[in-house]
């Protein structure tokens, strides 16, 4: 993702906002959101005490390849991820740019009991709210749209309804930034901005430097059993994985060969 078409991204959000607060104002949201069922506990899930945990992705597109897979079916993809041995599940619900939906996380809630993030760009507490009454156990923050401010002010926002951040940087440089703001969820993006090249020697290099209270969750370029050993093994506590297992045909298998489960293809 190029520096631009992050700045895109966040521009078509405001907009998203701005129209999302006149079809309903955050009050009548907040009113919805007192009425919710309560949230499941999405940073516990991923506590496995050594234990790799596993975050599948539920993601049709994305800006870097585009469509992923064509046979696109949210609900039974995360059935799947739940039934093979996910201990959470993230859901695009971005339209423009990885042709998500929001309704995607309230139609997956309905059919798995695992915990949910929803995985966006989040800007604005209107849509910290909206992923409550959603459905999402969890929002995503990203150290690089936020300033300090508001990074501190969302993650606030979610844990007063309940939900956990998982507060994701790539520049080493925001890693100060996220502690800061008080995350205990903390989520290092392999992804290069500017190449969209992956390479989770960037998450190993970064380990010593994250409190052991605080989890880490190791994101994207995650395709093989040998980069999760390595990962587990330098005491990351989760992975975000999507691409790789929606390029499958049976994602279930390839969820159980990323966690060990079954044997790896050749
Ligand atoms: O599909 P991958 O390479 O397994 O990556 C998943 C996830 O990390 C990636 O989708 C992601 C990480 N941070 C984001 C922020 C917004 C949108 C998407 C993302």
């Amino acid at each position: 993702m190029s520096a631009s078409i992050l700045d895109e991204i966040v521009a078509s959000k405001r907009r998203e906002v701005a129209a999302g607060r006149k079809r309903m104002p955050i009050e009548e949201l907040e009113a919805q959101a007192a009425e919710a069922p309560p949230v499941r506990d999405f940073r516990a899930a991923l506590d496995g005490r050594g234990a790799i945990q596993l975050i599948a992705e539920v993601k049709k597109a994305s800006p870097s390849v585009k469509v992923i897979r064509e046979d696109f079916e949210p609900v039974a993809i995360a059935r799947a991820y739940q039934q093979h041995g996910a201990a959470c599940i993230s859901v695009l619900t971005d339209v423009p740019y990885f042709q998500g939906h929001l309704s995607y996380l309230a139609r997956i809630r309905a059919a798995v009991v695992i915990p949910l993030l929803r995985k966006d760009f989040l800007i604005d507490e209107y849509q910290v709210v909206e992923a409550r009454v959603a459905g999402a156990d969890a929002i995503l923050l990203i150290a690089e749209i936020l300033d300090d401010a508001t990074m501190a002010r969302l993650l606030e926002r979610a844990r007063e309804l309940g939900m956990a951040a998982l507060v994701e940087f790539h520049d080493p440089a925001n890693l100060p930034r996220v502690l800061a703001a008080g995350a205990d969820l903390v989520g290092v993006n392999n992804r290069d901005l500017h190449s969209f090249t992956t390479d989770i020697d960037r998450t190993l290099r970064l380990r010593d430097q994250i409190p052991p209270e605080i989890l880490l969750v190791s994101e994207s370029g995650i395709h093989d059993r040998a980069q999760v050993e390595r990962l587990e093994a330098a005491g990351v506590s989760a992975i975000l994985v999507g691409e790789s297992l929606l390029r499958k045909p049976d994602v279930g298998l390839a969820v159980e060969r990323l966690l060990g489960l079954a044997p790896e293809s050749r």
